[in-house]
């Protein structure tokens, strides 16, 4: 069997901490299920910075450019605050997504029956959701130019960010949206703010096009994005498949990992365009949470978001839809067995770490 070659890269604060239980199951899948994955380590963000210089080394670059799937823990930290802004943490994450040009970021928000009853919102809005936000992820206000700080020369400063979509960026993202919304409930809600920004206007141009040309047979909406973010909390169980540009869909999703318990719970997937010839896409996955600095160290962390990531990782990398379907089960079974780390520990239930977690996960998997 052709090995599977996947870059690790876990990052800093609780991303190592969360990858080590991803180490954990493939190494056992490697082991008893002859999976035949190859893996290789690379460091980004504030430990990148602190080796040499720079958020991600090209020689990191290269490999994850090489790899056929990226799995990513985390990056950022208080220790960084003071670097240049052009090495920050944060900058390795978002070269890896430009260069890799991976414009499509799955975001699944799916409530597992077990959690329902410990989100911060009431159980009958929660119960059952399974929506999936699908983010433009190399546009937008991101990475448009310019992008700087200018001194005026009159005492004040001028910050200037531009956000900047081109028909195509619209279309293919849409057409992702799109092409998932037929697997799923057929509904696509795309949001935009085209009532204040000339961006949201031909974003919901683009949309409609490309929905009247190539998907007329799916329920398409539009809605502000504001008012989105009104109806994800308020009944988020209308919605299937939510499109929408980089930094709205940044901020939406952070809302929606709410409604499934916690952040520690929301899995995601960053993909490119197939290639030509070989039709495969390169990808990475990585929890959508960051690196929980006040969390750190502490091993309470869950890892189901990076275990979930790597499920999708199963999926949508290398055709593994059975021990993706069995891995996902597993988490829920898990949880219905009362296994909580603290984020998500109610009345009741058994609190463990990230180890804990993560081995009653793998112990299903396999059992
Ligand atoms: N993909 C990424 O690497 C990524 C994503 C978001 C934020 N960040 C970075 O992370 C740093 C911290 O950002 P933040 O505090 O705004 O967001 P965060 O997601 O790191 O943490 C927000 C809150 O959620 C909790 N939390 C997050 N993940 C958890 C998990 N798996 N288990 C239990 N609790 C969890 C944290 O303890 C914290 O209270 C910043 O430097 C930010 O830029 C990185
Ligand atoms: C760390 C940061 C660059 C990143 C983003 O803003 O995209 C994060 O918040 C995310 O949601 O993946
Ligand atoms: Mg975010």
């Amino acid at each position: 069997m052709a090995s599977k070659n996947l870059f690790l890269l876990a990052g800093d604060g609780i991303g190592p901490e969360a990858m080590a239980e991803v180490k954990k199951l493939i190494k056992a899948m490697n082991d008893k299920l002859g999976s035949g994955f190859a893996t290789d380590e690379g460091l980004v963000g504030g430990c990148a910075y602190d080796a040499h210089g720079a958020a991600i080394s090209d020689a990191d670059m290269a490999k994850a450019m090489a790899a056929d799937a990226v799995l990513f823990g985390a990056v950022g930290g208080p220790k960084w605050d003071a670097v240049p802004y052009e090495v920050r943490p944060e900058a390795g994450l978002l070269r890896l997504r430009k260069d890799m040009e991976l414009f499509a970021n799955l975001r699944p928000a799916i409530c597992y029956p077990a959690l329902a009853a410990s989100s911060s919102l009431k159980q009958e809005v929660v119960e059952g959701l399974d929506i999936l936000i699908v983010r433009e992820l190399t546009g937008g206000v991101y990475f448009g130019e310019p992008k700087q700080i200018i001194d005026l020369g009159n005492g004040q400063k001028r910050g200037i960010d531009t956000q900047v979509y081109d028909t195509f960026e619209i279309e293919r993202i849409s057409g992702v949206a799109f092409e998932l919304a037929r697997t799923r409930k057929n509904h696509v809600t795309s949001m935009e703010k085209r009532n204040v920004m000339k961006s949201g206007v031909l974003w919901n141009e683009v949309v409609s096009q490309t929905h009247k040309a190539r998907y007329s047979d799916v329920k398409l909406d539009h809605m502000l994005a504001d008012a989105g973010g009104m109806q994800l909390v308020r009944w988020p169980k209308q919605f299937d498949v939510i499109v929408t540009d980089n930094l709205f869909g940044d901020m939406l999703s952070d809302i929606a990992a709410m409604l499934t318990g916690s952040i520690g719970m929301l899995p995601s997937a960053s993909l490119g365009a197939p290639d030509a010839k070989t039709k495969k896409r390169k990808a990475l996955y990585e929890p959508v949470h960051g690196s929980a600095p006040d969390i750190a160290g502490k091993g309470i962390a869950n890892p189901i978001a990076m275990i979930a990531s790597f499920a999708m990782c199963l999926r949508y990398s290398f055709g593994m839809v059975s021990e993706a379907d069995k891995l996902e089960a597993a988490i829920a079974a898990v949880l219905d067995d009362g296994l909580r780390t603290k984020d998500i520990m109610s009345d009741g239930m058994t609190e463990v770490g990230t180890v804990e977690m993560g081995d009653a996960i793998i112990a299903k998997f396999l059992g």
